[in-house]
C-alpha cells in the first residue's frame, strides 16, 4: 500500500517536538543563541529520544533545545509553517498542532505573540498548501499555575481563527486532574474543546478522571485504559476518542514493543481510537510511518484504515465544514 498518497489526519502533535534539525542550526545562528553542534546529524541525535529512554521525563528532556530558538515571533512563525508544510507534502489534510506558551516566554514574548506567530505560520502554509490545521494550547502540569488563565484569555481572541482546544501536558502524576478543575471550567466557559493528556504513565485511573472531572473529549494516549475497567467503560460510553502515539509510547515505555500496544484490541473492543504522530522529531516520525507501522504491525486493511480516519474527522476540533471535506476524501 502507498501510505505516503493516503489522506491523513493529524490530531496529536507538538510543535516543539516536531523542528527541522536544520532550523535549530539556522534559527540559532541567527538569534544567537549557542547550541552544542553546528553538525546537523549530531543536533538531530540530540533532538531525537533514545528507545533507551527510561520514562516519560526522559523523553521530555529533548525538549530543551528546540525551546531554545523559540523565543522570537520569527521563530514561532518559522517552525509552525514548516511543521505544516512537512505534514502537508505526506497528504496529511487535517492537523491539529499544540504547544505550551508557557515555554517561549524566555526572551519577553507575550502570550498574544506567542500564540499569533504559530497561528501566523500556520495560516500560511494553508494558502500555499493542500492542508487546514487548528491549534491547541497545551499547560504544562509541573509549571506555576499562576498564569494559566492568562493563556486562556491570550487564546481566546483566536478561539476558532486558528485556536480551538486547551489540554494539559508534561509529565502525569497519579490524580492530576482535581488541581486543574477550575482553569479547565474557565477554558470551557471561553469555549475551548477539551483534550487531555492522560493514562500515558500507567494509572487509567487518570483517564477516568479527565473525562468524569474534566470534561475531556478527547484523550492523549490513554493506553492505560488497558486494566481499568471503569476507565475503558466510560470512554466507550461517552465515545472519548483516545489519541494514540504508537513510536512515543514505545519511548516512554507506556508499552513494551508495538505488537502490545493495545491499538488493535481497542479497535476492535469499539473504543474511538486515532493514530498520530506526537513528536515528529524527537520520535523520530512522520504520519506516514505511523499509520504504516500500525497497519502491518496489526494487519489492518484499507477498510480498517478508512474507519479511523472516519473517527479522526469526527473526533476532531474541526468546523464542521471541513469535516465534509476531510469525509469526501474517505470516499
Ligand atoms: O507525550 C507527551 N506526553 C506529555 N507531555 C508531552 C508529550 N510530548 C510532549 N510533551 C510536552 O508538551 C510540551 C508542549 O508541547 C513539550 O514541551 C513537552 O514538555
Ligand atoms: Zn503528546
Amino acid at each position: 500500500m502507498n501510505y505516503q498518497a493516503l489522506p491523513k489526519i493529524d490530531l496529536h502533535c507538538h510543535l516543539d517536538g516536531s523542528v527541522r534539525p536544520q532550523t535549530i542550526i539556522d534559527l540559532a545562528n541567527q538569534q544567537n543563541v549557542t547550541i552544542p553542534s553546528q553538525d546537523i546529524n549530531e543536533i538531530s541525535s540530540l533532538m531525537i529520544a533514545p528507545e533507551t529512554c527510561q520514562n516519560l521525563e526522559e523523553y521530555l528532556m529533548r525538549f530543551e533545545l528546540p525551546l531554545s530558538v523559540m523565543q522570537t515571533e520569527e521563530g514561532i512563525e518559522r517552525i509552525s509553517f514548516e511543521l505544516f508544510e512537512d505534514a502537508a507534502k505526506e497528504n496529511v489534510k487535517y492537523f491539529e498542532v499544540r504547544f505550551g506558551p508557557q515555554l517561549h516566554q524566555l526572551q519577553g514574548l507575550s502570550f498574544d505573540q506567542i500564540i499569533s506567530s504559530a497561528v501566523k505560520g500556520m495560516q500560511r502554509a494553508e494558502a500555499i498548501y493542500d492542508i487546514k490545521g487548528n491549534y491547541i494550547l497545551s499547560i504544562l502540569r509541573t509549571m506555576d499555575k499562576g498564569n494559566i488563565n492568562d493563556v486562556i484569555d491570550a487564546g481566546a481572541a483566536y478561539l476558532n481563527k486558528g485556536v480551538v482546544a486547551f489540554d494539559l501536558a508534561g509529565a502525569e502524576l497519579p490524580g492530576f486532574c482535581h488541581e486543574f478543575i477550575p482553569y479547565v471550567n474557565y477554558a470551557i466557559e471561553k469555549g475551548y474543546r477539551i483534550t487531555i493528556h492522560a493514562g500515558e504513565q500507567g494509572v487509567g485511573q487518570n483517564v477516568f478522571d479527565a473525562v468524569s472531572l474534566l470534561g475531556a473529549e478527547r484523550v492523549g494516549h490513554g493506553i492505560h485504559i488497558k486494566g481499568h475497567q471503569g476507565a475503558y467503560d466510560l470512554v466507550k460510553e461517552k465515545s472519548v476518542a483516545l489519541e494514540t502515539c504508537p513510536s512515543s509510547n514505545i519511548q516512554t515505555k507506556a508499552v513494551d514493543v508495538l505488537s502490545n500496544h493495545p491499538i488493535k484490541a481497542f479497535y476492535q473492543g469499539g473504543v474511538l481510537i486515532t493514530i498520530n504522530t506526537d513528536n515528529r522529531t524527537v520520535s523520530n516520525t512522520t504520519m506516514t510511518d505511523e499509520v504504516r507501522k500500525v497497519m502491518e504491525e496489526f494487519n489492518l486493511s484499507r477498510e480498517d484504515y478508512f474507519a479511523i480516519y472516519r473517527v479522526s474527522v469526527e473526533q476532531s476540533f474541526a468546523s464542521d465544514e471541513v469535516k465534509q471535506e476531510l469525509l469526501k476524501l474517505a470516499e
